[in-house]
């Protein structure tokens, strides 16, 4: 039964997810999937960037209605664009955050873009939010909103949720102004993050550098404030993902990569264009399979699906170029007249052809250096055939590896792991395959995006988390 909840649910986040273009289906990433999920079953809408750039801010909200969500969104700057999504979340935080401190800059200008978007988003959402509704800001873009909606005297429910993880305290204080940023999220009612780990490394700052103290129950006091943190760890939308695998268009997508396959065994990848996502590292390890099993070359390839994404800021641009001299590289060195190790795709997909995708590979390879969550792998367990099930190999760094503990693991930082891991792989008989698929598959299906949901919503609601997650389960 869904339930019909009193108050609104306004979502806040960078991207919203609009119907998209003809042909990049597929780009928007983890977050703008499980939301668009989430709002169907709430009333309220869903605030934040249109993706458009204008000349001059005005605060104009556009309101859509698109399969069952409503949407307001605004259009930002070109430097606002610049300053606060290339510069400050994807220069700065975002490499920070996957323990990137290498990549990270640091740069006056970005801080001052990302204060004053928030600002922006402050001021034009702030109007619209009546007094019962909860509010729900995500990622790490908005970190400062909570903040400036409690000074425009929005006193509801605010709950945060960051979907990458927290870094260690000693990587954090390289950023300056550190605890400015944190303390904004005292601001909040309620902080959730995918996992203990992340969860345990922003207690432990709060502890370090703020002074704060953590109670074994989730209670974070700093000064006079105090807010709940806890772990939340996301799931797919089970439901649709597997009317999407079973749909005919799902059905055509398996039977052609089969067919183009031609009795080989398919490794698959899929990850948005991203240095976190580990593809350097990953070609580098499929290399050393090659190199070792010389006798199984040509029995494999690996197709490895890869939307561009953040193209506008060059450590992007060197990782696609890093990885298309790589991929050429390994087809040069190896390659046969009728077999090529690497099919490198940078094209987004739809949820239809990556689901039968996923169900024609034997293996999926899926190998961040670091993950808050990750989807896919979860969207490739629940694509198999439950009589004949691939096999997953999962980075241990990503957060679906808490909970997919039946995944073969693998540090994917080294080659030789990734190696043996292949070959552990194409070798593993139906029975193994069969019961380690049973046991995440539970997983996948009871912890999905509808648990994921609720039990965030009564958090935030300040009712009982395990009694809304139970619910879930229970139907
Ligand atoms: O909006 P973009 O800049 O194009 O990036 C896409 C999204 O990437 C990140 O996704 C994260 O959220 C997923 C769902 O919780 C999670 O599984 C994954 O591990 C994260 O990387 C980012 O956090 C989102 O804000 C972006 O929309
Ligand atoms: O061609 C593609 C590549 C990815 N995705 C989706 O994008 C999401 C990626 O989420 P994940 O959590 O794995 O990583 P993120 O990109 O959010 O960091 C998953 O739902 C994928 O199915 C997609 O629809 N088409």
């Amino acid at each position: 039964m869904e339930r019909d909840p009193v108050s609104r649910l306004i979502v806040i986040s960078n991207r919203v997810a609009a119907p998209q273009p003809e042909g990049e289906g597929g780009a928007q990433g983890g977050l703008a999937v499980a939301l668009s999920a989430a709002l169907r079953e709430y009333r309220g809408f869903w605030f934040g960037w249109s993706g458009n750039r204008i000349e001059e801010f005005t605060g104009k909200i556009d309101f859509q209605r698109h399969e069952g969500v409503t949407s307001a969104t605004i259009d930002l700057e070109e430097q606002d664009v610049e300053e606060y999504y290339n510069g400050y979340a994807n220069r700065t935080l975002w490499p920070l955050f996957h323990y990137r401190i290498d990549l990270a800059e640091y740069d006056r200008s970005f801080g001052a873009g990302y204060e004053r978007v928030n600002e922006r988003f402050a001021e034009t959402v702030y109007p619209l939010i009546e007094p019962e509704d909860l509010v729900w800001v995500h990622d790490y873009h908005l970190i400062p909103l909570g903040r400036q909606l409690r000074q425009r005297g929005v006193a509801n429910r605010i709950g945060f949720f960051l979907h990458i993880p927290w870094p260690p305290a000693r990587l954090l204080t390289t950023l300056p102004d550190h605890e400015h940023l944190a303390l904004s999220l005292l601001a909040y009612d309620v902080i959730g993050f995918h996992t203990r780990e992340w969860l345990e490394s922003f207690q432990n700052y709060v502890e370090r550098e703020l002074g704060g103290r953590c109670d074994p129950d989730g209670w974070i006091h700093v000064g006079d404030r105090s807010v709940h943190a806890a772990a939340y760890p996301i799931g797919i939308d089970y439901r649709e993902f597997s009317e999407a695998a079973a749909s005919e268009a799902a059905r055509s997508a398996c039977e052609r990569l089969r067919k183009s396959a031609d009795g080989r065994r398919t490794i698959i990848g899929v990850d948005r264009l991203d240095y976190s996502k580990g593809l350097e590292e990953r070609f580098l390890g499929y290399r050393r399979f090659l190199e070792e099993n010389a006798e199984r070359r040509g029995e494999v390839f690996l197709l490895q699906i890869a939307p561009p994404s953040r193209g506008e800021v060059h450590t992007y641009e060197t990782i696609r170029e890093t990885l298309d001299e790589l991929s050429g590289r390994i087809n040069g060195e190896f390659a046969e007249v009728d077999w090529v190790p690497i099919r490198y795709v940078n094209q987004g997909y739809g949820r239809e052809d990556l689901a039968g995708f996923y169900r024609a590979s034997n293996i999926a390879l899926i190998t961040p250096l670091r993950d808050g969550m990750n989807l896919v792998a979860k969207e490739y367990v629940a694509a198999q055939d439950p009589d004949d099930p691939g096999v997953l190999i999962l980075s241990r760094f990503a957060g679906a590896a808490l909970q997919l503990k039946d995944a073969l693991l693998v540090n994917p930082y080294s080659k030789e792991e990734i190696s043996d891991a292949i070959r552990q792989a194409l070798a593993m008989p139906r029975e193994e395959r069969v019961r380690r698929w049973r046991s995440m598959i539970e997983t996948v299906r009871s912890e999905d995006v509808v648990w994921w949901r609720r039990r965030f919503v009564a958090a935030l609601a300040g009712e009982d988390v395990e009694a809304a997650g139970s619910a879930r389960a229970a139907g």
